[in-house]
């Protein structure tokens, strides 16, 4: 049974621990898809590739209003997914033929096959070749094996053929007319990509509005929105899935009644699960919380000695920005021991790549609300600086929330364009302390540029004083 000095599972953030500093350690690393994991093969590159030439592909719709006559000609999808992919897929083989091959990594073996837990700090590996199994000890753990996408149990559904972000990205052809179950980060993202290509999408949702986890008012002005472009139908209960001579069929349960949706492609988006479960963590002693993401501690240990988990197997987050930052901190904790360090998950922001643009950090008034946490709010439109004139923008806005004691930031909400550019320097002032005062009034905001925006708020905050 080989030992090893360090195993790591997953190749998607975990991937990026290795570096020079452990050459003098005997590493393994297993891997039981495809190299650089969920972000870089099926999550937020190729998602991001996809949404630019839509965001292009919408520009018509809104140029008129403007004065400048667009038309849409055509939108050649297979050109745009090879684009994609073609640059995707050589960066996923390279990563792997990288730690496979190159002489920098001599000192690590990769496995390729699907790793669980036999035993306390005993992992054994179903290689992908079909050439058994192969059992790994080792001193110190990375466990970075990320999630799955879920699927509800409704009758019908595994029956009729759908897609989730794993499979979608490739598809042939456009759909005339899809479907897509769910109302959160992906459901958001697809609906924007598939309507600005021309296709007819319906988004089924449970609940009353679309991305409910963000700001009342953000989630509110982005579900009329999107009703403005596709067909939203809220407050659903889907009761089976059924292929039919058209297509795919999800009947359904609403305020009105029964009625039934019907689409050429349908795109299950309700979330995502950690992998814990098939790597059976439970195996070598770790804990989990009810939702399967592995207990850690602040500087990412489990409660087995030696052994770390990161990323979206331990992470709620689940966003590539915190696995990148929780990697960081494992990789110091390794290669330090003496001199370990913790994870920061004070201010996490997220940003949805949909339109318009989402972005948000820190609490919402909701969460302000139920925490009885003293606050005051502002919101700035983009109609009413500059830039947002010369946009003609009419929804957009940024929303913040301030300590109105110490004018410290406790949360900040922006929908519309560049969202997440403009919500960068708020997380900055965040994260370093910056008072909305020192923020709005401590440096210079170029004229008329984006960012009067974030200034323009920052200024109508009520604080005391
Ligand atoms: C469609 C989509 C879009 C997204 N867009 C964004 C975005 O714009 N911004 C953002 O911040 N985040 C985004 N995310 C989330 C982001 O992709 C994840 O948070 C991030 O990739 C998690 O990284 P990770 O290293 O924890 O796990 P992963 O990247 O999932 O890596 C886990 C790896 O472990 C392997 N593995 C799992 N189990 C085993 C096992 N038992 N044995 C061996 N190998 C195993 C898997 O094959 C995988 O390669 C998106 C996600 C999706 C699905
Ligand atoms: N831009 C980004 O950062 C980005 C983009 C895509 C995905 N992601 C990450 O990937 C994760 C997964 O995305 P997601 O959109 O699948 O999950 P999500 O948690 O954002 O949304 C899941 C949606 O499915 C609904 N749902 C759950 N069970 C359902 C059921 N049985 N029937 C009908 N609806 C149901 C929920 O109400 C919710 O609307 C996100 O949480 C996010 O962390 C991030």
């Amino acid at each position: 049974m080989p030992h090893y000095d360090l195993v790591i599972v997953g190749t998607g953030s975990g991937n990026s621990i290795l570096d020079h500093r452990f050459a003098d350690r005997k590493v393994a690393i297993v891997e039981k898809g495809v190299f650089g994991g969920t972000c870089l093969n099926v999550g937020c590159i190729p998602t991001k590739m996809f949404v630019h030439p839509a965001d292009l592909a919408a520009t018509p719709e809104r140029a008129g209003e403007l004065g400048v006559d667009l038309a849409l000609r055509d939108v050649r999808w297979r050109e745009i997914r090879d684009r994609v992919f073609g640059r995707i897929d050589s960066i996923a083989d390279g990563g792997r033929r990288y730690r496979a091959e190159h002489e920098d990594n001599a000192h690590v073996t990769v496995y390729e096959g699907e790793a669980r837990f036999t035993g306390r700090k005993e992992l054994t590996v179903r290689l992908g070749d079909g050439s058994g199994e192969e059992t790994l000890t080792a001193e110190e753990f990375v466990l970075a094996a990320g999630g799955r996408a879920t699927v509800p149990d409704i009758p019908g559904l595994a029956e009729v053929g759908y897609h989730t972000s794993d499979t979608v990205m490739r598809i042939d052809e456009l759909p005339r007319r899809a479907v897509i179950l769910g109302s959160g980060f992906v459901s958001a993202e697809f609906a924007h990509v598939f309507a600005s290509f021309g296709v007819e999408v319906t988004v089924v949702a449970r609940s009353g509005a679309l991305l409910r986890g963000e700001d009342d008012d953000v989630s509110r002005r982005f579900t009329d929105l999107a009703a403005r472009r596709y067909d939203v139908r809220l407050d659903r209960r889907t009761v089976r899935a059924r292929r039919t001579r058209g297509g795919i069929a999800l009947d359904l349960e609403g305020p009105g009644g029964e009625e039934t949706v019907e689409g050429d492609l349908l795109l299950v988006a309700t979330g995502r699960r950690p992998n814990s479960d098939l790597l059976d963590v439970a195996a070598t002693g770790i804990a989990t919380l009810p939702s399967g993401h592995v207990v850690v501690d602040s500087r990412q240990r489990t409660g087995v000695d030696g052994v770390y988990a990161l990323g979206d197997l331990s992470s709620p987050h689940e966003l590539k920005h915190v696995a990148n930052h929780e990697t960081r901190v494992v990789q110091h904790n390794l290669l330090h021991p003496d001199d370990p360090i913790e994870s920061d998950h004070r201010f996490v922001p997220h940003a949805v790549f949909t339109a318009p643009q989402i972005a948000s950090v820190g609490i919402t008034e909701r969460d302000a609300a139920a925490r009885g946490v003293r606050y005051v709010t502002a919101t700035q439109e983009y109609g009413g600086i500059a830039y947002g004139w010369a946009m003609e923008d009419t929804t957009g806005f940024a929303k913040l929330l301030a300590d109105p004691a110490t004018g410290h930031l406790l949360g900040a909400h922006i929908i519309g364009p560049q969202a997440p550019t403009l919500l960068q320097p708020l997380i900055q002032a965040m994260s370093f302390g910056l008072d909305a005062r020192s923020m709005a009034r401590g440096q210079y905001w170029i004229h008329p540029a984006m960012p009067e925006l974030v200034e323009n708020a920052l200024l109508a905050l009520p604080l005391d004083g």
